[in-house]
């Protein structure tokens, strides 16, 4: 039984509580376990407590190195923000008064032009992606801005600090009311094509590009084509905004005038694949969520955003009826909370609101949070709920149910004692880490 040397070696064994979901429970607690993480950063095995020492000969561990788990700890699933624009960080918390199509002319695109200039993007990519690292973001599908260079300074970025990450540059060729923020369909294409190959020369194992066409309002036809022919023939993922908000609906009728919906309109260009994300999707009818399930192309729910800026309710009870793949995003600064556990929490209000409107509506309860499978990525975060001055009280009798709901709804970073990307602790920050540059 015992293992030969050319088969890796146990990096971390934890023993304790350990949440995930599966197939079949979409939360499911596992206490007094062992989880064991090779030095590849996968999960090599979890089992039951009292098999330790049999699991230490099998797998090469001393039991002396186990780490022990306390009785308000357990391990998490990393949390993936499906849909983040990394260069809107710097006013997140702001600006929330207009509806999306000013909200962009007036506060977005004079932001986003600034990140021609480097140094300015170093700063704020630095903080965005060490701010939702720390708040257990372990894999994050980003927008950056037109400039392919500070693209590729936000995947080493991300590549440096541990984080797992689709990072894409914004493509758009249209933009009449700041015409100054945008490429030719020529230029979009030539740096598209250049970002995918400088990124992928990079040879970062868990950062890689997405094509990204901003939205259809702010693309030529032709350049959606160009972008659908650039993602199926390198198979890769592509990122866009649908049918968030009534006027921009509207505007995608008058633009693309042969088509029947906004969903038709990727559709024809060929960029709904197995490998979309298109965030939002409030106003999609059912028809449309039909093309998405179909297709395999998947929804980013951005609830917070989708409040702040008034676009609208996502129904996911209706989207998760169609077996539409569905996850979750901050679309920070649309939405102001760079935090996953604030969007599920925004996701559950939503789907309460919905509730209210209309009693028959079945209220979401806690989404499938990802899961731990042996072979899988060690992504993961060590939680504790009971720290010195937390924002969680805890009282006697209270099980880890109790203890993994009350972080659900009312834990943040301070509860986050730690984060794992494919098995590297990459939260707390090392100290040669600490200081982030400029103002
Ligand atoms: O929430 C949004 N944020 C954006 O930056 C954007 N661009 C197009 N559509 C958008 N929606
Ligand atoms: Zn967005």
């Amino acid at each position: 039984m015992n293992r030969n040397d050319t088969e890796p070696h146990i990096a971390h064994v934890f023993r304790g509580t350990f949440v995930h979901s599966t197939r079949q429970a979409p939360v499911e607690i596992l206490t007094n376990s062992l989880l064991g993480v090779d030095d590849e950063g996968k999960i090599a095995f979890i089992e039951k407590d009292q098999d330790a020492s049999r699991l230490s000969k099998i797998w090469g561990f001393e039991t002396s190195k186990i780490k022990q788990l306390e009785q308000y700890e357990f391990l998490m699933p990393g949390m993936v923000d499906t849909h983040i624009h990394a260069s809107q960080y710097s006013y997140s918390g702001t600006a929330l008064d207009l509806p999306l199509l000013e909200w962009l002319k007036t506060y977005t695109f004079p932001v986003e032009a600034k990140y021609k200039d480097l140094e300015f993007a170093r700063n704020i990519y630095t903080k965005v992606v060490r701010r939702t690292l720390k708040n257990g973001t372990t894999t994050a599908c980003y927008f950056a801005t037109i400039h392919t260079d500070a693209s590729l300074l936000l995947g080493e970025l991300a590549d440096k600090l541990g984080q797992r990450a689709l990072v894409g540059k914004v493509c758009m060729d249209c933009n009449p009311k700041v015409p100054q923020y945008k490429e030719s369909q020529d230029e979009c294409k030539k740096e598209t094509d250049r970002f995918i190959k400088e990124l992928l020369k990079k040879k970062y194992p868990n950062v890689k590009p997405v094509v990204t066409p901003r939205f259809a309002p702010s693309c030529s036809s032709a350049l959606l084509s160009q972008l659908g022919e650039i993602a199926n023939n390198n198979k890769l993922h592509i990122q866009s905004h649908i049918s968030e908000n009534k006027e921009e609906v509207d505007l995608v009728k008058k633009l693309f005038p042969d088509c029947k919906s906004y969903t038709d309109v990727y559709l024809k260009h060929n960029l709904l694949t197995d490998r979309t994300v298109m965030a939002h999707g409030c106003y999609l009818t059912d028809e449309e969520l039909e093309t998405f399930h179909e297709t395999g192309s998947a929804i980013s729910h951005c609830p917070n955003s989708n409040i702040s800026i008034c676009s609208g309710m996502l129904n996911v009870r209706n989207v998760l009826n169609h077996k539409v793949k569905l996850g979750l995003g901050t679309d920070v600064a649309g939405g102001y909370s760079p935090s996953m556990l604030d969007a599920m929490r925004r996701t559950l209000d939503t789907s309460k609101a919905l509730t209210i409107q209309d009693p028959q509506h079945q209220t979401l309860t806690f989404e499938e949070i990802g899961n731990f499978e042996v072979g899988k990525d060690f992504d993961a975060l060590h939680v504790n709920v009971c720290v010195p001055d937390g924002p969680v009280d805890v009282f006697p009798g209270e099980g880890p149910e109790v203890i993994l709901e009350k972080f659900l709804n009312l834990g943040d970073d301070r509860n986050i004692s730690a984060v794992y990307v494919a098995g590297r602790q990459v939260v707390p920050f090392p100290e040669t880490q600490l200081s982030v540059g400029t103002f």
